[in-house]
């Protein structure tokens, strides 16, 4: 891949105890929805979903999440934060137009590029976490949920509300959740299409940190990717995978059955009237505001 490098330097005078430090901006050409940063002093990289109004996961944006993980691994970071430009959303998750009244090709490159992206996050051998600094639904909390580490800011909201669109978490998703959230918990939260509140999701363990500001996130995030400072990089890697290989070899021996499932479900004539009436929903309030 054609990686260009720029070195920007970034002040951080403004951030109480700490050094001055330089970050690299790792892009592709083509970066058009993301920003990727490896910091020269702590070797962490952070991954900034800049997808205007609110981050939805098209097949280009995944791509480039693929595209920026797999940077971060290739440099050797010691470490990967994903978060948003968005002072609001971390991301809507997938994006709903993707998937209503879709074209044939188009939806299945969508599909698999999800599929990657998420094997290759939850997968990853490097530490990695979620600095959530805006609301996280559905394929918002998949991402989270994907990452080592949750910390979020107060007053938004994560969870798998897909059955609230008459859609279905399918089982990767939940099998992630599952990580973090007591079966019952999720079980209750997932088929009502639950949105938790920061405030819920920290209570059940959805999230494992709150702080106030962004900056705060991305710090604490830095402070867990450096928790591992004394652990052998190999060791860590062959142990997160002990913990994580059965959900991605499940998906990896399944993917075309999933890819066929999603297509059967979501070509439904009910199914596309549901996710026709939330996007009109959608529109409509955003128009109000
Ligand atoms: C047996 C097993 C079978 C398994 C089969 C699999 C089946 C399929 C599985 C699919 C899994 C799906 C996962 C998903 O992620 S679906 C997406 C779910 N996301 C949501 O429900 C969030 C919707 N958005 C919101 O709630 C709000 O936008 C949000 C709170 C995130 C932000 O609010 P805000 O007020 O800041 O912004 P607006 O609502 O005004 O939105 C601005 C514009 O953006 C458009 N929008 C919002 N979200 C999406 C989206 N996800 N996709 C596309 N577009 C989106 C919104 O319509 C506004 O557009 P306009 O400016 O044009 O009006």
């Amino acid at each position: 891949m054609n990686i260009i490098r720029t070195v920007r330097s970034v002040a951080f005078s403004s951030i109480p105890n700490r050094t001055l430090s330089t970050t690299r901006s790792l892009s592709t050409p083509s970066a058009q929805y993301t920003a990727f940063e490896v910091n020269d002093k702590t070797g962490i990289a952070t991954l900034t979903l800049n997808r205007p109004p609110v981050n939805s996961l098209n097949l280009e944006l995944l791509t480039e999440m693929r595209n920026c993980l797999k940077d971060a691994e290739t440099n050797k970071c010691k470490g990967l934060i994903i978060t948003s430009s968005s002072n609001s959303v971390f991301t809507a998750g997938l994006d709903l137009l993707e998937m209503y009244q879709p074209q044939d090709e188009r939806v299945k490159s969508f599909w698999t590029a999800l599929q990657s992206m998420w094997m290759e996050l939850y997968g990853s051998k490097i530490p990695t976490a979620a600095a959530i600094n805006g609301h996280a639904p559905a394929g918002g909390c998949l991402i989270a949920t994907a990452c080592e580490y949750r910390v979020m800011l107060p007053n938004f909201t994560i969870g798998l509300n897909e059955t609230l669109i008459g859609i279905v978490a399918p089982k990767w998703f939940v099998s992630a959740f599952l990580n973090v959230v007591p079966r019952r918990v999720a079980e209750q939260a997932i088929t009502q299409g639950k949105l938790f509140t920061t405030a819920e999701a920290h209570n059940v363990g959805l999230v494992d940190d709150v702080v106030n500001t962004k900056e705060e996130a991305i710090a604490k995030c830095e402070q867990f990717i450096g928790s591992f400072k004394n652990v052998n990089p190999y060791a860590r890697a062959l142990t997160k995978q002990q913990f994580r290989i059965k959900e991605l070899q499940e998906l990896e021996q399944q993917r075309e059955k999933d890819l066929q499932i999603f297509l059967g479900l979501i070509m439904q004539p009910s199914v596309q009237k549901a996710m026709g009436i939330y996007l009109e929903g959608l529109k409509k309030k955003s128009k109000k505001q």
